[in-house]
């Protein structure tokens, strides 16, 4: 196999991934986790008009001690307010309505003569004298009309779905999902629930690997499995080709070394594709093309392998596909048992990154391990062995 360093790769994987296609989307659930393609930007001012953020007394003291007031006009919330207040006068007024011209402040009703409920009285006194600007939500004091509601790049989460609906907008211009398909290759492969035989094992990547696209932004359109049969395999590339919901596949298993490596015996000849074997350690055998103009990337067949690969090599195409920005590495002391590692490759070992910036890992390099961790332990290629007290970096997962 070439020799193709890291970045190498990672370049070739953005470039064959690619950038998803935009799409205008309801402001709503369906935006939820996308990232904004263009800016948002806001449609009306929030709040759009001068309003109350009590309810109590709107008033406009003629002179600064006023404390008794004739209350003149009762706005509740939505009501459009179309008087104005006259110096010495006030009105009731509830929570976000809108104020009446020439308002000067708000009294909270516990702090009047007022009962709070029933029909608005004649008169108030309030128990203080009223400061001006209190409790006022003054116009466009949030955001004002055409100002970003969040840049390209944004996610759009709960607050952000939460500010623009305030402000008006109604539909947002966002990365589109990356429409994946999934093919687990091996002739062991057993189906859930079904008898593995004597070689058989029970099938777990695809739908670990379509849990990992979902969890990077993707829609997952098909979960496959197929044998080492490379007719087989070359109909399923050619269909899934063909779909109209397939942006990407991912293959796992079937690019070693082996006599039955049919995921390399089928895309290797095609001039596009590439296997390489990447000094890290798992998912080292990657595979890389496009079956006619659908890319495809292959990753191992071993689930730690597929998993760490996805993670540290997929993942980052594929939020740079979705508009996300590089997710930065951390670091932690490591404060477990000296561990002795490979050098010569980068080693990605599951780790506990703990709430006070230590980090230990288990010994295993199982999957039971990986299900316990909550980042991967990078060791860099010139290091064999981490001990108590060395500052690692750690990608949480
Ligand atoms: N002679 C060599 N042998 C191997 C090399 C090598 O360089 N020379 N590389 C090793 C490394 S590293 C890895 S990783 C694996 C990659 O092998 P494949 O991608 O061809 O994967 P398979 O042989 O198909 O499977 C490996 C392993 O994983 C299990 N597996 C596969 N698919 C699934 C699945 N869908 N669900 C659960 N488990 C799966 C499979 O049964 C095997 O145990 O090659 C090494 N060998
Ligand atoms: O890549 Mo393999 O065992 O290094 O997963």
């Amino acid at each position: 196999m070439p020799h193709t360093s890291v970045a190498e790769h990672r370049v070739a994987l953005r470039q064959v991934i690619g950038m998803s296609a935009t799409e205008t989307v309801a402001l709503d659930r369906q935006a939820l986790g996308r990232r904004l393609a263009e800016p948002l930007l806001a449609v009306d001012d929030l709040p759009r008009f001068d309003s109350s953020a009590m309810d109590g007394y709107a008033a406009a003291p003629a002179t600064p001690d006023q404390l008794t007031f004739p209350v003149v006009g009762d706005v509740a919330a939505g009501d459009a307010a179309r008087f104005a207040l006259q110096p010495g006068q006030a009105a009731r007024v509830m929570t976000g309505a809108r104020l009446p011209a020439g308002a000067v402040g708000v009294v909270p009703v516990e702090q009047t003569d007022a009962a709070r409920t029933g029909p608005a009285p004649d008169q108030v006194t309030f128990t203080a004298p009223v400061e001006p600007g209190r409790h006022i939500r003054p116009r466009a004091e949030d955001i004002a009309a055409g100002a970003p509601v969040g840049a390209a790049g944004t996610l759009v989460t709960a607050a952000v779905i939460a500010l623009g609906r305030s402000a008006g907008c109604t539909a947002a211009v966002v990365h589109a999902p990356t429409r994946v398909a999934v093919v687990a290759t091996g002739a062991e492969l057993t189906a859930p629930g079904a008898d593995p035989g004597r070689g058989g094992i029970h099938e777990s990547n695809s739908e670990m690997v379509a849990a990992l696209a979902a969890s990077a932004g993707c829609h997952v359109t098909h979960v496959d499995t197929c044998t080492d049969d490379p007719e087989l395999l070359d109909r399923l590339l050619t269909e899934l080709d063909a779909a109209p919901d397939v942006d990407l596949v991912i293959t796992t298993g079937g690019v070693s070394a082996g006599a039955y490596e049919v995921v390399r015996q089928v895309c290797e000849p095609r001039e596009s594709f590439s296997f390489v074997h990447l000094a890290i350690q798992p998912g080292g055998p990657q595979g890389l093309g496009r079956w006619g103009a659908t890319p495809v990337v292959c990753l191992p067949g071993t689930p730690v392998g597929a998993f760490v690969s996805f993670e540290m090599l997929v993942r980052p195409a594929l939020d740079a596909r979705h508009g996300a920005p590089p997710r930065r590495a951390g670091s932690a002391a490591y404060v477990g048992r000296t561990r002795h590692t490979r050098a010569g490759k980068v080693q990605f070992i599951s780790c506990v990154i703990a709430q006070d910036g230590t980090v230990t890992a288990p010994d295993a390099r199982h999957l039971s391990a990986l299900a316990g961790a909550n980042g991967l332990l990078e060791v860099p290629e010139a290091v064999d062995q981490i001990v108590a007290g060395d500052l690692v970096t750690v990608h949480p997962l």
